[in-house]
């Protein structure tokens, strides 16, 4: 979607050293809590996508859809009443932010992200211009951004908002949106739009001073003129802010993709990969262990990011009474296991330089990642018939085959072989990496 490069200005170091946030899409659309479980986007067919769309999060627009699964369930559960009483029905009432926090922490998350306004147009604070819609006068009545960004900021971890600048069902008036080739028209492009969306993200600028700024689906035409003044605003007030790629080329200080989408911004310094642990972002009812990551494909995922130089930004659905739906929460917890021995493998580290050592899919499944002392190489599914044997493929000296030690703290031997360094460690046959550290020459 973005073909233009970076903003210039340096991200700053935390961004790139966090490595690993967690997204949390919230809303109205958690009561209905319904999608067809279709596939990952960028790999489901374009002319599929929209009549049955795999985000739940997008169930006011699918619903709309003549002849959806959607509709048809919408009609049968719901008796086909307006969305709206969603919001009424959300009652978050044993959402406990700090109990959220924890677990994100535990997993080495460094930053949080919450919608804060959906493509619904219902804000999670008592946004300017919302009236009663939002979840402060109606539903939860509660300020659910605000304490998310207490528990978050209580546990030094950064927090980010997510805005959908680009769709709103609601104020944007719009027909549902039927394929990506006519999203445009799906999009509210007026001035009174673009002055309440600009209006809504300055607020959450002066309520929060968001580490990231995390725009959806572009920004209205009458309002990118004041783009340059909104960021200069943003940065006055979070020097060490970072704003997202999706505010139609305006600017970006780093790039994103979604799933297998945009993966060609996937490149540089920094950037971001986001995903569902299953297929959508909203909590979808329908989604079973087999659309679901586990802890080894997330892991795994994040040591891919992170060995290429990006960012995960993991999603999680909360149900509407505010609890982590299980599925998820175990998802978080083996990763939590997982970073207590390898954070150090993953946060503030660096891809190598092209060509010292290569990455391998397969079995073995190796990736590679650098700070300024040690080399760390992570590896999985070593074939058993192998006897726990690896050969590494570095450039020759990279490694110190002496220097060898696994971060589990079981025991691993190194030699030098003709192609790098030759590993021999039990139990390394499994999914889940292991990352063996090596001290640089
Ligand atoms: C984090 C997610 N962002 C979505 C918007 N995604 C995009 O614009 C990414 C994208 C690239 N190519 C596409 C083709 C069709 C639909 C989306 C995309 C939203 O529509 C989702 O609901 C969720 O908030």
């Amino acid at each position: 979607m973005n073909d233009f490069p970076q903003s210039g200005r340096p991200v700053p170091a935390w961004f790139t050293d966090a490595k690993f946030g967690i997204f949390v899409h919230w809303g109205a659309y958690s009561v209905s809590a319904w999608a067809e479980p279709t596939g990952e986007l960028g790999v489901v067919d374009p002319d599929v996508w929209f009549k049955h769309n795999p985000y739940a999060e997008w169930y006011w627009n699918t619903i709309r859809i003549e002849g959806s699964p959607a509709q048809e369930h919408h009609r049968t559960t719901h008796g086909g009443r307006p969305y709206d009483e969603f919001l009424d029905e959300w009652k978050a009432e044993l959402f406990d932010p700090a109990d959220w926090v924890e677990l994100f922490a535990r997993a080495g998350a460094r930053y949080v992200v919450p919608t804060t306004k959906h493509h619904d147009g219902i804000a999670l604070w008592d946004a300017p211009g919302t009236g009663i819609r939002n979840t402060v006068h109606r539903g939860p009545r509660r300020d659910l951004i605000a304490d998310l960004a207490a528990a978050v900021r209580a546990r030094d971890l950064r927090f980010g908002v997510y805005y959908s600048g680009g769709i709103d069902w609601y104020a944007g008036r719009r027909d549902p949106v039927l394929h990506e080739d006519r999203m445009d028209e799906g999009r509210p492009h007026e001035a009174a739009y673009a002055a309440y969306a600009h209006r809504q993200v300055i607020d959450l600028i002066d309520r929060h001073s968001p580490d990231v700024l995390w725009n959806d689906m572009g920004w209205p035409r009458a309002g990118q003129a004041d783009l340059p003044e909104l960021f200069s605003y943003y940065y006055a007030t979070v020097p060490e802010g970072v704003v997202n790629d999706r505010w139609d080329n305006a600017h970006a200080d780093y790039l994103t993709s979604e799933y297998e989408a945009d993966r060609a911004n996937e490149w540089g310094a920094c950037w971001e990969n986001t995903r569902g642990i299953g297929f959508s972002f909203g909590y979808n009812q329908t989604e079973g262990p087999e659309h679901l990551l586990d802890p080894a494909d997330a892991v795994r995922l994040l040591v891919d990011v992170v060995s290429r130089g990006g960012n995960l930004l993991l999603n999680v659905g909360p149900k509407a009474d505010g609890t982590l739906p299980q599925e998820q929460r175990a998802v978080l917890e083996g990763m939590a296991s997982w970073m207590a021995c390898h954070s150090e493998a993953v946060h503030a580290t660096r891809p190598l330089e092209s060509g010292s050592a290569d990455p391998h899919d397969g079995d073995p499944w190796v990736r590679w990642t650098r700070d300024e002392r040690h080399i760390y190489a992570f590896v999985a599914d070593v074939p058993d018939e192998a006897g726990g044997r690896v050969a590494l493929k570095t450039r020759p000296g990279l490694l110190d085959p002496d220097t060898a030690e696994r971060l589990d703290g079981d025991t691993v031997k190194a030699e030098a072989g003709p192609e790098g360094i030759h590993i021999t460690s039990a139990g390394l046959d499994t999914p889940l990496p292991t990352a063996i550290r090596f001290a640089t020459r």
